[in-house]
């Protein structure tokens, strides 16, 4: 074909998509965020959207980063809000842009619960405040925030985790960390929320478990997800078929939280199977940001030699010496490391800001004026990426991008409202399971510090580069290949003092 054509083509397909851009909008109303153009029109973010999922909302106005802007696709828009300034205001209309609606979407397509459960989990008022949702909403935060439901929680976990962490030296030389901290956190999480019979003592299970995670965003993407999202969808069946096993052997030992979120389900006309279904596709919070956590801290402070040597030294006063029958034991006083390690809990606090990736999202249930000046539409979508929050110099000074503890040490400057930390999400569905997933990540942390050195296979730790899954910390698409060598003098009986259940972590969205 002559040249000459080609270019004649190629200009009226691109008249065409501006035309068609400016017939399809979205037409915005005054006081609207202003709107993101592409300059590929028409399918520019569509394709952005495909390529980096979630992170394109971060990535599509890294230049220019507009406090809010209008992100129109095929005439539909949704906001995205980059400055906790208007996150504060968002929240503080949590009547008007709610996470509720999104959640009986989420259960149909992410967990595949039947139609008609998800339609009744609200009433049908446009306001989502009434019915089941409301109650579950609840339930979730009494038993696992309350002191009470940390409690049972927190002395599950550490029970879990005692002989998993004596069993490190029969993973043998050369493994992978990651795949280690995935199968510590499977068993020590589901251990404690479901209680020791938990679906993932069968190790097929916990591969489904994965599987479906890893690939889970698929389903919500696809038009036939059986077909087209055939991972996630062949690893979501064969967990519900471990939880559906679980429950008919009666859920012995499970958490307040599980027995009784099946009494609600059931009053609710849910099946047996319905709670299996919904358990295997919404069992994903408790499990895909604690294991990328701990992957972060462990991988920050080995990489660290000086780091290391500090935050062992701190964390030795938290261990408490004595001897049984003849034997060495060794005690890790939990109190202790809420309160005199500060480094260590910096360093936590420190990955969580950096790997903190997720986005959070609200519907529009009512046209509603935010941060005093824009206006959102109701039926839109507001989507509030956790990386630019985290990049603002006003809270976490400078040098975002650098791994620097010594701004979650820093005590002067104005205090940092809890808004300018976003990993655990933020009001009113700020993670009920901050907490329990703290107490995990630092105890198996602080355990592995006192008692092994972790030597990478290649003699350095390496940048994995990152995969997106459902996870709202940055997940490493490859693993490191390490050794963990005891450390001389640390051989004995090792066990967790709990202590007073009142005492919590600080963390910055407190
Ligand atoms: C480092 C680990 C963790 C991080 C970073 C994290 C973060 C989050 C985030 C960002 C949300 C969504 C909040 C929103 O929509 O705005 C969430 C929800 C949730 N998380 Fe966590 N989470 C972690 C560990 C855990 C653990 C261990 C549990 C359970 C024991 C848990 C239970 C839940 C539940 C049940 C929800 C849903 C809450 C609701 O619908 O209101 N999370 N989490």
């Amino acid at each position: 074909m002559d040249i000459y054509l080609h270019i004649i083509i190629f200009f009226v397909l691109c008249l065409t998509f501006v035309v068609l851009e400016k017939i399809l909008g979205p037409h915005l109303e005054k006081n609207e965020p202003p709107l993101l153009t592409h300059k590929v029109p028409l399918f520019g973010h569509f394709y952005g959207l495909v390529r980096y999922g979630p992170e394109y909302y971060t990535r599509v106005s890294a230049k220019s980063r507009p406090p809010i802007f209008t992100l129109g696709i095929f005439g539909t828009r949704s906001y995205v809000v980059n400055t906790s300034q208007i996150i504060h205001s968002i929240q503080r209309n949590a009547k008007t842009l709610s996470f509720a609606p999104l959640i009986p979407y989420v259960a149909e397509r992410i967990a595949g619960l039947r139609p008609e459960l998800c339609k009744a989990w609200f009433v049908d008022n446009g306001r989502f405040d009434e019915g089941m949702g409301v109650e579950h909403h609840r339930l979730i935060h009494h038993t696992l925030y309350t002191v009470e439901g940390a409690r049972q929680m927190n002395d599950a976990v550490l029970t879990e985790l005692k002989p998993l962490m004596d069993e490190i030296p029969s993973w043998g030389t050369n493994f992978g960390i990651y795949k280690w901290m995935v199968h510590v956190i499977s068993q020590t999480s589901f251990g404690a929320v479901y209680g020791p019979n938990h679906p993932m003592n069968d190790v097929e299970v916990e591969k489904a478990f994965w599987a479906f995670e890893n690939n889970a965003g698929s389903l919500l993407t696809s038009v036939w997800p059986k077909y087209q999202a055939r991972t996630a969808w062949n690893g979501r069946k064969k967990l519900a078929a471990g939880f559906l096993k679980y429950y008919q052997d009666g859920n012995k030992g499970a958490s307040t939280f599980v027995t009784m979120r099946r009494k609600l389900f059931e009053e609710n006309g849910f099946k047996i199977e319905d709670i299996a279904q919904f358990e295997a596709g919404m069992s994903t919070p408790i499990l895909s940001n604690t294991a990328p956590a701990l992957f972060w801290l462990i991988r920050e402070i080995y990489a660290r030699p000086e780091l290391l040597a500090e935050v062992r030294e701190e964390i030795s006063h938290a261990i408490i010496k004595g001897s049984r029958d003849g034997n060495p034991t060794f005690t890790m006083d939990v109190p202790s490391l809420k309160t005199k390690c500060p480094r260590f809990v910096a360093v936590y606090h420190e990955i969580l800001r950096m790997h903190g990736i997720g986005t959070s999202a609200r519907r529009v249930l009512q046209d509603t004026i935010v941060d005093n000046k824009y206006l959102v539409k109701k039926g839109t979508l507001i989507l509030m990426p956790f990386a630019p929050v985290h990049a603002e110099q006003k809270w976490w000074g400078k040098n975002p991008a650098s791994f620097d503890i010594n701004r979650q040490l820093k005590t002067d400057g104005p205090k940092r409202p809890a808004v300018a930390f976003r990993s655990f999400g933020g009001a009113p569905h700020l993670c009920p399971g901050r907490q329990v997933a703290t107490l995990e990540i630092l105890c198996i942390g602080a355990m592995l510090i006192s008692r092994f050195d972790v030597e990478p296979a290649l003699g350095y730790w390496t940048t994995p580069k990152l995969t997106y899954t459902m996870s709202g910390i940055a997940t490493p698409s490859s693993d490191i290949a390490v050794d963990m060598k005891p450390l001389p003098g640390t051989d004995g009986e090792w066990g967790y003092e709990m202590g007073n259940p009142k005492l919590k972590f600080s963390l910055a969205s407190n």
